[in-house]
């Protein structure tokens, strides 16, 4: 039976960077983790085994750590958007290359009087939580795409939350709730307009994300929420609204379910003060927000 080869590419996944930059005593760290796919004109490799075209994904690899010491690591956005470049312009066969980036953040332990007067606040840090900054650069050697967003970030409201009005059918046991609470692990990706030089200079990586993160997080707290959908909607639209260098905005917000627990068998009264906070299964909510007169452009996944 004849066939054909479909949509391939390779790559390195997962490249585990870190980077120190030494101010003196003071240092700076940026922890990355890269993962590098290629794509184009390299169909003999899967036909022929011809690796003519084929960079070893070992050189890939090789790339990130030469390029964290020769160029740094200004922000997750500028780093890969010098590595998907690099591997397009460089590479014959290469035509399009995608660079995704998690970034774990660490805080300065600051200097409590102990460790002040070791003088070793400046090279001291702490991981924070378990929220991952992520980028994702995609070039096909005329225009990026570059997405931005965050993933792990997990947040709760303990009132200011309702789900009511729902249709019944006959498998339906919720009870309508006028006061609950509502948890939520955000994951989101927003894409710039940005898509190269002819587009003006870059965003400002670092701030736009600081923003949007912060937009995120007050639209969850401000909102009267009917349900996590209304809510998804309000925090990609404050986002979009507070940062024009954004056009789209994707959330995934997994219903992090918190059911009150039933104390009647003691003989108490549960007035929403008592939760059983249920893994799974949970609710999944998935939307994007977009700037009116942009077009959905990010993988829904
Ligand atoms: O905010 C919610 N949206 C839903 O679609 C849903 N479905 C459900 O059982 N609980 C909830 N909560």
């Amino acid at each position: 039976m004849a066939t054909v080869l479909g949509p391939a590419g390779h790559g390195k996944a997962e490249t585990r960077v870190v980077r120190v930059t030494r101010d003196g005593a003071t240092h700076h760290l940026k922890d990355l983790n890269v993962s590098i796919a290629l794509a184009g004109d390299l169909e003999q490799t899967y036909l022929t085994g011809d690796n003519t075209g084929v960079l070893p994904t070992d050189t890939m690899k090789n790339t990130v750590y030469a390029f964290a010491k020769e160029h740094g690591i200004p922000s997750a956005e500028a780093f890969a958007l010098r590595l998907a470049r690099h591997f397009v312009t460089s590479q014959p066969s290469v035509r399009r290359a995608s660079v995704r980036v998690e970034e774990y953040a660490w805080e300065r332990i600051t200097a409590d009087s102990r460790s002040a007067a070791r003088g070793g606040a400046g090279h001291s840090f702490v991981r924070q939580g378990r929220q991952v900054r992520v980028c994702r650069v995609t070039d096909d050697g005329q225009r990026y795409q570059v997405l931005s967003g965050l993933s792990g970030l997990t947040v709760l409201n303990s009132t200011d939350s309702e789900f009511r009005g729902y249709p019944r059918d006959r498998y339906t046991t919720l009870a309508e709730a006028s006061d609950r609470v509502l948890a939520t692990e955000v994951n989101a990706l927003w894409r710039y307009g940005w898509t190269g030089e002819g587009d003006g200079p870059e965003p400002a990586w670092d701030a736009v994300h600081a923003r949007a993160t912060q937009d995120l997080l007050e639209a969850f707290a401000e909102t009267y929420s009917h349900s996590l959908q209304q809510t998804l909607y309000r925090m990609g639209a404050q986002v979009i609204e507070n940062n024009p260098s954004v056009d789209e905005v994707r959330l995934s917000l997994p219903n992090k379910h918190h059911f009150l627990v039933d104390l009647e068998p003691f003989g108490l009264k549960n007035d929403n003060e008592v939760y059983f906070a249920a893994d799974r299964p949970y609710g999944l909510i998935e939307g994007t927000v977009l700037r009116e007169g942009a077009e959905a452009g990010i993988p829904e996944e």
